[in-house]
């Protein structure tokens, strides 16, 4: 069996861009077939991959349902729109972009209100007070529904929105809201405030896989090579190769990996390499001038591939 690997990305949206960028650093040269509205397109280099460009939402609805093997998408849409996440899908990597909260929100005016415990007590006599229950306007009706059952919300109902969502309370269509947000000023603009216990998930891209897509050979192959490519570079990009001409004995290198993370790649002689989180590279440098090193080079990778590959063997394992 020759089933390709399909690999889906957003093709519009807050994610579009971003993701690009994330394959073009991975190494990963997207090419679209015949032209910028063909939404198939391939990896240069890579023959058993398709990539199909589809919009975050309908990403999430693929994965679930296995048409596509690896997915950009976001976690909130991830765990609102797949029953039962763990079983169908695995969250490979969090992409540091697309961060976004998901969070329930309500009328500045509400001024007694102030968390998810005082939401519960204004829902129960929401109904006596005014002849109906509380309205909810969302497009997250599976994730809300979770979390004002865990917070004893019960007594509400949801008014479904796809857009404009933040506008629903002042309009008169909705009492409360909950919806994504990055910045808050939407919130603002619309006079509402987020519960001090009422950010539901932080959310932020990732890169998914399906449980259920035909796993062909050819697919686990393209897969394996793509997550060897993506560790590498994220390798590369969190972490510096730190060098010092100095010679450290084994309880030294336990407390260079202790105090600074930084783990040894290479002995020579009398130069030590280390591999160190791009953060503590000052403080390992600091470090290593006081066991007598005269200088001490640190050197931007551009990826850095290992023997074992993380990645592959996460999924692999529930392949
Ligand atoms: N400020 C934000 N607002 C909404 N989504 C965001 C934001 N920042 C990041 N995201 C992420 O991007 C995902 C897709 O949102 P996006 O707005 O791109 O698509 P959409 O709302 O489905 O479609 P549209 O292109 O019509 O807005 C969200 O589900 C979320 O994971
Ligand atoms: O906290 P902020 O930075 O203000 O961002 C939040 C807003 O961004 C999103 O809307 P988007 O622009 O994607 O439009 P949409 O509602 O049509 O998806 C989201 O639905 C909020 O309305
Ligand atoms: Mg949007």
């Amino acid at each position: 069996m020759t089933q390709k690997l399909i690999v889906a990305t957003p093709s519009k949206g807050r994610l579009q861009e971003n993701a690009n960028a994330f394959f073009a650093r991975a190494g990963l040269e997207l090419t679209q077939g015949r032209g910028a509205r063909d939404y198939r397109g391939a990896i240069a280099g890579l023959d058993g991959v398709e990539v199909a460009y589809l919009s975050a939402s309908e990403i999430t609805g693929r994965l679930a349902r296995g048409d596509v093997h690896f997915g950009i998408t976001g976690e909130d849409l991830v765990r609102e729109e797949i029953a039962d996440p763990e079983s169908k899908v695995e969250l490979l990597a969090p992409l540091g972009f697309g961060h976004a909260n998901v969070v329930v929100a309500v009328p500045q005016a509400w001024i007694d209100v102030r968390a998810m415990a005082d939401l519960a007590d204004v829902a129960d006599g929401f109904r006596a007070r005014h002849g109906r229950g509380l309205r909810v306007a969302t497009k997250y009706l599976n994730t809300t529904r979770r979390f004002f059952a865990q917070h004893g919300v019960g007594d509400y109902r949801i008014v479904e929105s796809s857009g404009a969502t933040e506008g629903a309370p002042a309009a008169g269509s909705a009492d409360l809201i909950v919806d994504i947000t990055t910045t808050g000023a939407t919130l603002a603009a619309n006079a509402l405030k987020i519960l001090d216990d009422g950010v539901i998930l932080r959310s932020q891209a990732n890169l998914v896989a399906s449980l259920s897509a035909p796993w062909s050979e050819t697919a686990k192959e393209a897969a394996r090579i793509i997550l060897s490519r993506i560790a590498a570079e994220e390798e590369a990009r969190t972490t510096r190769e730190v060098r010092a001409a100095v010679a450290l004995n084994d309880a030294a290198l336990s407390e260079a990996q202790a105090n600074f993370g930084a783990t040894l790649r290479e002995r020579n002689g009398d130069t030590t390499t280390f591999a160190c989180p791009t953060k503590q590279v000052a403080a390992l440098a600091d470090w290593l001038i006081g066991k007598g090193a005269q200088s001490v080079t640190s050197a931007k990778l551009d990826y850095v591939f290992k023997a074992g590959n993380a990645l592959w063997g996460r999924l692999a394992g529930r392949l």
